[in-house]
């Protein structure tokens, strides 16, 4: 099958097994044929035997899993085009409303106009409603993401409209196609959303400062703390003592702290807990507000408890860095008062979601559980002494082969950990994107990238590569990756709230000067030689 004619088909016969990739009108393969002919690949590979088979089988089966694969990539980028296509015609359905709307606005401004100012001469009338118009697209433009400024529909054909024609600029009209690019050429471009004349304008952009009010009191707390320090489990005695009391609140903790706390006295009885993982799973359904006291780590432990939507977080520094805490303990009644009457300052950070997929997997679908990370996915050489060697696709794009200690793909709010200490650059934390981040490169011109956040990255171990690898997730849950193992790596539904002490701009350059002392440099003492001295001189 050559992936370049689109309407070539392709089968492949075994016996009563036929595996055919025919390409439906619309220009795409679908996906569950796909899937199903994968599977079908698969079944004719198991049924082929295996001993005694000549050479001319074997290469005849190898073809057939390249297929597969083929097969397989093809789904893959299908699905992610389909989900980008879906999307634009959703702001395009919007865009077309929102158009509609504003005509009949302009339309009801001209009717009062003809009414109340009936000695206002035409011109003045026209300017006034074209002023008019410019308002209601302005307003437009700050509420929404993406807006195409000014897009006006072909007024010839409304014969109310007094409108001067000539006045009103026609716009060549022009397409937007939303496409992904396929490893074989371009064969997956998908919808075109055409607007029908105008401007493309992003008036809102998604790393404005957020602000959340409540619009209800929060009822119950969830406290997370570090283990093993005698400082959080008084601060925590203290903190459930003052939220029950005087907020009259709900508190939830850890089957380890309500142990902990009952220790100290059987008053803590009404601090309730959960029994199995299934109960953490349903916790964000019950919790408004979660509280830390820790450090980072603790943060990207409350993280890890919610696989889904994540309550808005407090955190409270109790580490020696903290960037993620900006809150100090000692004013803790202050700050929950503050919290808890909102409106507070909140950063999201965005998360990654990791599947591994194994080289025996049947297809991309059949993936191991996916992996939520707030930091870094980092893929390293492990206890071995060879160089890894990763292939790094970026939506099917090859992007680079890494031959060195590993890669780090980081969130932007994970760029001052471990991709900081790879050489990777500070990123503010609600800018939306993806760092890959080499670790001890062996080339001396592998400069870390940052990738916009729609992508799917895909670090696969190549059938040469002298070792496994082995992927970590914010620093825990290792899993080795074999030769044909993948990883996939794009950015999460669901970011993680964390209240500001400040705002985050704020809250993330303190944190990069007081936490890391960054450019803290001695100021130059004033003698010496200048420019000024000299001037004075002469
Ligand atoms: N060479 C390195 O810098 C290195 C090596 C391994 C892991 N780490 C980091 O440790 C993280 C796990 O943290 P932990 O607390 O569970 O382990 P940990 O107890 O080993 O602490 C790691 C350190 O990294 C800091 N840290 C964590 N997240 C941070 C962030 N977003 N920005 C700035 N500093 C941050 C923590 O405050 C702590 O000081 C990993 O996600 C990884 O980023 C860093
Ligand atoms: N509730 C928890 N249950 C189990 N482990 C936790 C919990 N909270 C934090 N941890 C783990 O404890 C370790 C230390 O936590 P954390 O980073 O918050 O404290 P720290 O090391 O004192 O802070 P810092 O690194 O800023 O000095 C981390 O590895 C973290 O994953």
């Amino acid at each position: 099958m050559s992936p370049s004619n689109p309407d070539s088909t392709a089968s492949f016969g075994h016996g009563d097994t036929s595996v055919s990739c025919l390409k439906p009108e619309n220009g795409f393969v679908d996906s569950l044929s796909l899937v199903h002919s994968e599977k079908a690949v698969e079944e004719l590979l198991q049924q082929t035997p295996v001993e005694g088979m000549d050479e001319h089988l074997i290469e005849f089966s190898e073809a057939l899993r390249t297929v597969a694969k083929a097969l397989r990539r093809a789904a893959e980028g299908k699905a992610s085009a389909q989900a980008e296509a879906a999307e634009w015609k959703r702001r395009y359905e919007l865009e077309k409303t929102r158009n509609i709307q504003m005509e009949r606005k302009a339309q009801i401004a001209e009717q009062n106009g003809n009414i109340d100012c009936g000695r206002v001469k035409n011109s003045d009338k026209q300017l006034m409603q074209q002023n008019e118009l410019d308002k209601i697209f302005d307003e437009c433009c700050m509420k929404h993401g993406i807006c195409s400024h000014e897009v006006l529909r072909d007024r010839g054909s409304d014969s109310s409209s007094n409108v001067d024609r000539s006045k009103m600029m026609r716009k060549a009209s022009f397409k937007l196609s939303w496409w992904c690019k396929g490893e074989n050429g371009d064969q997956h471009k998908h919808d075109i959303v055409s607007f029908e004349k105008g401007n493309i304008t992003t008036a809102e952009r998604s790393s404005k400062q957020i602000s959340l009010k409540w619009e209800s009191d929060p009822q119950t707390v969830l406290i997370l703390t570090k283990p093993n320090s005698v400082s959080v489990r008084i601060l925590c005695a203290q903190m459930v003592r003052w939220l029950k009391e005087k907020k009259k609140l709900n508190i939830y903790v850890e089957p380890r702290v309500r142990a902990e706390l009952l220790t100290e006295s059987s008053d803590f009885n009404y601090v309730q807990t959960w029994k199995d993982d299934q109960e953490i799973l349903l916790l964000h359904t019950k919790v408004d507000l979660v509280i830390t006291l820790g450090g980072d780590g603790t943060v990207l432990w409350a993280a890890s408890m919610f696989k889904g939507p994540v309550p808005p977080i407090v955190p409270f520094s109790l580490g020696s860095l903290g960037f993620m805490t900006p809150f100090h303990s000692e004013h803790f009644k202050e700050c929950l008062d503050s919290v808890l009457r909102g409106p507070v300052s909140i950063t999201l950070r965005h998360r990654l979601l990791c599947r591994v997929i194994r080289d025996a997997a049947k297809n991309e679908y059949e993936t191991e559980e996916p992996i939520l990370v707030l930091n870094e996915v980092t893929i390293d050489r492990g206890i071995s002494s060879y160089l890894t060697n990763l292939e790094c696709y970026c939506d099917n794009s090859f992007v680079t082969c890494v031959q060195g200690d590993g890669l780090i793909l980081s969130t932007t709010s994970g760029s001052t950990a471990y991709s900081l200490a790879a050489g990777g650059s500070m990123v503010h934390p609600q800018v939306p994107g993806i760092l890959f981040t080499p670790i001890c490169p062996h080339s001396l011109s592998f400069r870390p990238l940052i990738l916009p956040e729609h992508v799917t990255l895909r670090i696969v171990v190549p059938f040469n590569s002298r070792s496994p690898a082995w992927a970590s997730f914010d620093g825990k849950d290792r899993k080795q990756l074999a030769a044909g193992d993948a990883l996939l790596c794009s950015m999460a539904p669901c970011p993680v709230p964390t209240a500001c002490q400040v705002d985050s701009t704020s809250d993330f350059l303190s944190s990069i000067l007081d936490g890391l002392h960054w450019n803290l440099r001695k100021t130059q003492s004033f003698d010496g030689p200048r420019e000024l001295q000299d001037i004075i001189q002469i």
